[in-house]
This record gives structure tokens, C-alpha cells and sequence, in this order.
């Protein structure tokens, strides 16, 4: 049974390689309930990669993953059935260019929840005007900007009330003055309680939105820690220099 204290999320010693190139070597991780953990790092070190394992779109050489009390990586578990729990929002916000937005968000509901049609457009319309986005409803993806694409993709994964949500660089495609609309609706659904584990390049928001970040090097966990920890006395070499070269990068 799933006590108050068995973490959201559970990453055990997970060991992944493409080929016999290793990308994640040993990495273990916990999410609790309502936790927002932020993975950093630099290009390649694995933090795609390993939010792909945890939503079965990568499986894994060796370790275990548990979403509360089940292994999600024992090859009875039905991947459809995880991902029905998990919400995942990529960096390309993927939303289908000929359905409606409306449409776009009703869509998992009624694939993945059997939901009717009516509901799940209840649902999906009460989302997008939670997000400010009511009015777009009808409209195709391609009538909207990059942000508000990215705000629809948000509620599309947030749409089933998913117990974990998966952000893969949701902001690096966006224009910089679009970057915050999106990142103001993760810092809103942290206020509700939402449990998320997010890969950024954006260290500002990691240490606004943070519970706790996490530094990858070449597929190991060098470091972990409050924002304030990380970013203001990083006990590690190697975060330090990675530090001071994504926030100098002219320096
Ligand atoms: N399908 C794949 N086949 C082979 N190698 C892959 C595949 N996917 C990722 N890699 C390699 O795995 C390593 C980690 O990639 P990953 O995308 O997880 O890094 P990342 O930290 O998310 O990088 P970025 O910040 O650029 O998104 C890289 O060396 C990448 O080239």
C-alpha cells in the first residue's frame, strides 16, 4: 500500500546506454508528493534521457523505477497504463495542427480515460480558461504564439490531474519574452500542489521554482540541494564550473 511518506517517484541506481555509449550510470532519485525537483546540467548529460526512462519511452539497463509502490520497469507493467499517470510536456509542444485546441486538450481524456466527449471538453474548457486561454478554444494551434502553444501543451498533461508531471525543457524553443507566461503557470501549478520533476537551462526559474535541484554530469548525480545551496555555495567543483559558465557565459 502507498503510505503519506512513499515518495511520488523513485529512481534506483538506473543504468542507461545507447549502444555502449552510458548516459545515465547509477542514478537514483526521489519526488515526494507536491515536490518540485529540477534537473540541471549541461547539454548531453542525460536529463532527456532520463525523464524518457521514467515515462517508459527509454527502458532501462539496469535499476528500478518505482511511480509509488510500483516498479514501472517490471515488463508486465502496461506502459499505456503509467502514462496515464504521468503527464509529460516536451520542449516541441506537439499539439495535432488540425484539431482545435479545445480538442487537443479533450484528447487524452477521452483516448486514455474513456471520458465522453462532453466531459472531457468540459474539462479541457475549464483548463484553458484556468490558464487565461478560454477564448482560444476554438482556434488551431498554429493561430496561437509559441507561449500560449506551450501553455495549451500544459494543460493537455495536466488535463487527467496526473500524479507526476514531466517537463523536458518546455521553455528552450520559445522566444525569450515568452519564456515567462509559461514558466508563471509552473510556479501557479507548484502553488496547487502539483508534483513535477522538470529539465531546464533556465537557472533563474530553477531557483524560483525549485524545491530542490539536481546537477547531472555525463549521466551521474554530482550534486543535489535546495536553490540556495546549489546556486549560492555549490560544494562540488564541478557544479561550480558549470555554474559559472551558464550564468557568465561571456566572463
Ligand atoms: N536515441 C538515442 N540514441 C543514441 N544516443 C542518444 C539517444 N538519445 C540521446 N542520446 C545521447 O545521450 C546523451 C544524453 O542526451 P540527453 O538528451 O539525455 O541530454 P540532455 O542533458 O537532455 O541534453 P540537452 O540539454 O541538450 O537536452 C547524449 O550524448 C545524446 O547524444
Amino acid at each position: 500500500m502507498t503510505s503519506s511518506t512513499t515518495p511520488v517517484l523513485r529512481v534506483d541506481n538506473v543504468w542507461k546506454l545507447f549502444g555502449e555509449h552510458p548516459v545515465l550510470r547509477g542514478i537514483s532519485l526521489e519526488v515526494a508528493a507536491h515536490e518540485v525537483v529540477v534537473l540541471i546540467g549541461a547539454s548531453g548529460s542525460g536529463k532527456s534521457t532520463l525523464l524518457k526512462t521514467i515515462n517508459l519511452l527509454e527502458p532501462v539497463n539496469d535499476g528500478q523505477i518505482f511511480l509509488g509502490d510500483e516498479d514501472i520497469t517490471d515488463p508486465q507493467v502496461k506502459p499505456d497504463a503509467v502514462r496515464a499517470q504521468v503527464g509529460v510536456v516536451f520542449q516541441h509542444y506537439n499539439l495535432f495542427p488540425h484539431m482545435s485546441v479545445l480538442a487537443n486538450v479533450a484528447l487524452a481524456l477521452r483516448q486514455v480515460h474513456g471520458q465522453d466527449k462532453a466531459t472531457a471538453e468540459a474539462r479541457g474548457l475549464e483548463l484553458l480558461t484556468r490558464i487565461g486561454l478560454g477564448d482560444k478554444a476554438g482556434e488551431y494551434p498554429d493561430r496561437l504564439s509559441g507561449g500560449q502553444q506551450q501553455r495549451v501543451a500544459i494543460a493537455r498533461a495536466i488535463a487527467s490531474d496526473p500524479r507526476l508531471l514531466l517537463l523536458d525543457e518546455i521553455t528552450s524553443a520559445l522566444d525569450p519574452q515568452l519564456v515567462g507566461e509559461v514558466l508563471d503557470l509552473v510556479r501557479e501549478l507548484k502553488k496547487s500542489g502539483s508534483t513535477i520533476l522538470m529539465a531546464t537551462h533556465e537557472m533563474g526559474f530553477a531557483r524560483r521554482v525549485a524545491d530542490r535541484v539536481v546537477f547531472l554530469k555525463d549521466g551521474v548525480i554530482v550534486e543535489a540541494g535546495t536553490p540556495e545551496q546549489i546556486f549560492e555555495n555549490p560544494q562540488n567543483p564541478a557544479t561550480r564550473e558549470f555554474l559559472a559558465r551558464v550564468l557568465n557565459p561571456l566572463g
